[in-house]
């Protein structure tokens, strides 16, 4: 696992365990705090205004009705990438321009389509055979040579990134925070040279894909949800109604109550992260929130582990235990989260008591950049457009599968990502 991780990212945080771990993660958790989040607003701001200008174009000039059904994945793959471009490491990719670009080419073929099926057992068998059996099983394969290649193009691009982000010296974007940061730090402490190289592989793959999806997953349950999309829209419109200036601020997003429970409760519904595998540093005990009976008929209320153990953390199932989020967990109610029962509720996630961002020191560094996206994408788009779903057949009917380790809206029979909607204008 391990080895793959660092074929792909190189020697950044994903890849990190143990020691190396802490001390990465010591110096990159200040580049993801909130005021310096914060500070990356206007640019989340000019990106989704771009996604509703090309949107409306596409729309009103594909259909004089002024709507369409639109593949929204494909156009918030396009701005989470620009975003994490300039925000994450000063590139611009001007995907949402039209431009093409060889690192969004090399991007793109990592991740297309679902797994055939003999990978999907080696992954399996992955932890179970001995490294050496699944270096003969690996290493000649097709997969292994492209991401050989990936890695290669990813390190002489990102060597150019941070050699440029040194010689300018004051950029905003994370890299150019982290760089700074690393400088000053006890030499013992810091990064190395390839460690930092290695992080804009790890922000790339960490901090795009994942946000688009997430979003897509969004407007398919507001597509379904209308007076839902009311409510949100209701709730835009009542702030702007006490301002005299354009943009929203930080505080006016964080204000929308109901909208953050929509998006909190699209997390809870659709974590694109379904399952994570963890592995035990020493031997530990588990403790169960309420006893369980195993196979023998013996009543536990505590696992022990032994170190080296692998556990997976089902992320899935967690976010939809009815114990925990009542009878009604299979249905999309925000209003869950304005009235919640908190003494019901462990303290579980760095995020809205869920799962989808994991927890603990290696939970996800970039929850506040995710949220934050999420929420000025969400409030320009709702502004300016109605999401419906289109009439359901088997070509547009949507299940969730596993891309790119992720899980995407698929259609059957399909091999890329797909979430066709009927978008309106509201412009009149
Ligand atoms: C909705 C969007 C996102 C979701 C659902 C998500 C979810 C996750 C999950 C489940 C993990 C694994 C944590 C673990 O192993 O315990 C993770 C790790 C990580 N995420 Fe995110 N993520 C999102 C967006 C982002 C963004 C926007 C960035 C960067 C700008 C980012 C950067 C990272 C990094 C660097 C790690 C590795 C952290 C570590 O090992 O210490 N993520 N994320």
């Amino acid at each position: 696992m391990q080895k793959s991780t660092e074929l792909m990212f190189g020697r950044g945080l994903v890849w990190a365990t143990g020691e190396i771990h802490r001390r990465q993660r010591g110096i990159m958790n200040p580049a993801f705090s909130a005021p310096q989040m914060r500070t990356f607003l206007p640019m989340f701001q000019d990106s989704a205004s771009k996604l509703a200008q090309m949107l409306k174009e596409e729309v009103i000039d594909a259909e004089p009705s002024g709507q369409l059904v639109v593949d929204m994945i494909g156009w918030l793959s396009r701005t989470t990438l620009d975003i994490i471009g300039e925000l994450g490491f000063g590139f611009q990719f001007g995907s949402l321009d039209g431009l093409e670009n060889p690192l969004r080419k090399q991007n793109e073929s990592l991740f297309i389509g679902t797994p055939p099926r003999y990978r999907l057992i080696l992954k399996t068998l992955w932890y179970y055979l001995p490294e050496l059996l699944l270096d003969l099983i690996y290493l000649p394969t097709p997969r292994y040579r492209q991401l050989r290649r990936y890695s290669a193009f990813m390190r002489n691009f990102s060597q150019g990134i941070v050699e440029r982000s040194i010689i300018e010296g004051d950029g905003k974007d994370v890299m150019s925070v982290l760089l700074r940061a690393n400088a000053s730090e006890d030499p013992r402490r810091t990064l190395s040279d390839i460690e930092m190289v290695d992080q804009i592989a790890t922000l790339l793959f960490a901090g795009h894909d994942t946000t688009a999806k997430s979003l897509t997953w969004y407007l398919y349950e507001i597509a379904r949800n209308p007076e839902c999309q009311e409510r949100v829209r209701a709730e835009i419109a009542a702030i702007r109604a006490n301002k005299w200036v354009e943009k929203l601020s930080a505080t006016d997003l964080e204000s929308m109550a109901y909208t953050l429970a929509t998006i909190k409760e699209t997390l809870r519904l659709h974590p694109i992260v379904n399952v994570m595998h963890k592995e035990a540093t020493r031997d530990d005990v588990i403790p169960l929130s309420s006893p369980i009976v195993t196979k023998s008929g013996e009543q536990v209320s505590s696992i022990p582990v032994r170190k080296g153990t692998l556990v997976d953390l089902a992320v899935g199932v967690y976010n939809r235990l009815p114990e925990i989020w009542g009878a009604d967990a299979n249905e999309f109610k925000p209003e869950r989260f304005l009235d919640i029962d908190k003494s019901n509720h462990s303290n579980i996630g760095v995020f809205g008591n869920l799962m989808t961002f994991s927890s603990g020191p290696s939970g996800c560094i970039g929850w506040r950049f995710a949220v934050l996206e999420m929420q000025t994408i969400i409030v320009t788009l709702l502004e300016n457009f109605e999401f419906s779903p289109p009439p359901q057949t088997e070509k547009t009917r949507i299940y969730r599968k596993p891309a790119g380790g992720l899980m995407a809206p698929m259609v059957e029979g399909g091999r890329c990502a797909w979430m066709g909607l009927v978008v309106k204008s509201l412009e009149e």
